[in-house]
């Protein structure tokens, strides 16, 4: 059978707890332990009267929660962009015309670069406490390098997304039709093979992302191949992004820095599309962060997520995201954790991850520490880190 018995556990966060109160949908448990095979839960009970395993983890008192789910990363790419972010610091704004510098360091690294970077970027995630990592493309943005972005990626994770739609490359930006058509066709067919979902950077406030109209278009034409859509929106300004994510039934938005009350109805008139919060992105270009309390007040369901990319957010620690989501977005700590596990899994339209219950993966994460408060009450200090 091969069991192991997690016991010693000072507080249990299952986040299987009856919804409508965070504080009990975190479902806490103490004096429990945990038992698990082939990283399927088994049995969770009074760690006084345990099934016998073959294996014995001790937490001598730590906490145990879900781990992380990080429903939105751009992990695969090459080269830096320190610079950008100093000048940021000084006022220069964020547009996303950056992109292209990192497109142009990507496109010329080879697989053993990129999938060294990966490996790197991985651990490190791991190593916060992550153990679910969505990963997109969008730093290739030619059909081999967008393929072979997606191709290292999968070799990590399952949930792979196709963001060829993240901007017009340079040599395309007087033939904007000719890259939507080489997005929907020929970059298309290469890349779904390697994909779960597709996404794209819906943003009429930058000259290098996608209006409604040609988000709807890439969106559309990976629906037709097989692609589950996902949407980048409303991030540097009030744009089309949340209404078309929630008309096409996409299973994220992402960002919604911008909202105007008819997006926030939107979104809490569907079960289907999460609002994904990356706060990471906010406190590294100095953008105003979402209102969180408006769409929780209206019942919008939210998860966040690192979106970790060399741009805007070069940073893997969803323990960080919970503290800026608790101290700038007015998160409590218990709405965090649970939008940084169940939440996020609900953004890549998963059950088995983010919750911890018999049956479902045994994804878990120590915190060295007695609650899951600490994550927000000592930010920057490593404490959490995925066992096993
Ligand atoms: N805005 C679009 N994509 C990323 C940034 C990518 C980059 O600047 O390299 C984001 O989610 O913020
Ligand atoms: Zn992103």
């Amino acid at each position: 059978m091969n069991a192991t018995l997690v016991t010693g556990i000072g507080e249990l966060i299952t986040a299987d707890g009856p919804a409508g109160d965070p504080e009990a949908e975190l479902g806490v448990r103490r004096d429990a332990a945990i038992i698990f095979s082939n990283n399927t839960i088994d049995w969770i009970g009074d760690a006084a009267h345990t099934p016998p395993a073959d294996h014995r983890i001790d937490c001598e008192g730590r906490t145990v929660i879900p781990g992380f789910v990080d429903s939105h990363t751009h992990l695969v790419y090459a080269g830096d962009r320190s610079a950008e972010f100093a000048a940021r610091m000084t006022g220069v704004p964020y547009d996303g015309g950056g992109i292209a510098t990192t497109v142009a360091a990507t496109r010329v690294a080879d697989d053993d670069t990129l999938r060294r970077l990966l490996a790197a970027r991985v651990q490190e995630a791991r190593s916060q406490g992550t153990t679910t990592l969505e990963i997109k493309s969008g730093y290739g943005l030619d059909v081999d390098t967008e393929a072979r972005i997606l191709r290292l990626a999968r070799e990590v994770t399952d949930e792979t997304t196709y963001l060829g739609a993240h901007v017009i490359p340079p040599e395309f930006r007087d033939s904007r039709a000719e890259y939507v058509a080489l997005v929907t066709g020929d970059m298309l067919r290469a890349c779904a093979p390697q994909a779960r979902w597709i996404d794209v950077f819906c943003e009429p406030n930058s000259p290098h992302a996608f209006d409604g109209d040609e988000a709807r278009t890439v969106l559309l034409a990976g629906i037709e191949e097989g692609l589950l859509p996902r949407v980048h929106g409303n991030q540097l300004g009030p744009g089309p992004g949340v209404q078309l994510a929630v008309e096409l039934r996409a299973a994220s938005v992402d960002h919604c820095t911008f909202l105007r009350p008819a997006d926030v109805d939107a979104l809490a008139s569907t079960d289907d599309t999460i609002a994904t919060l990356l706060p990471g992105v906010e406190f590294s270009t100095r953008s105003p962060y979402p209102d969180a309390r408006a769409l929780l007040d209206a019942g919008v369901q939210i998860a966040l997520a690192s979106d970790c990319n060399p741009g805007t957010c070069n940073s893997t620690s969803m323990p960080l995201m919970i503290a800026l989501a608790v101290r700038e977005m007015g998160l409590t700590p218990a709405e965090a954790l649970l939008a940084a596990t169940k939440g996020a899994a609900k953004a890549l339209r998963r059950s088995d991850i983010g919750i911890i219950r018999v049956g479902g993966r045994a994804d878990l994460t120590v915190l060295d520490a007695p609650s899951y408060l600490h994550l927000a009450y000592r930010p920057g200090v490593p404490i959490a880190r995925a066992l096993g």
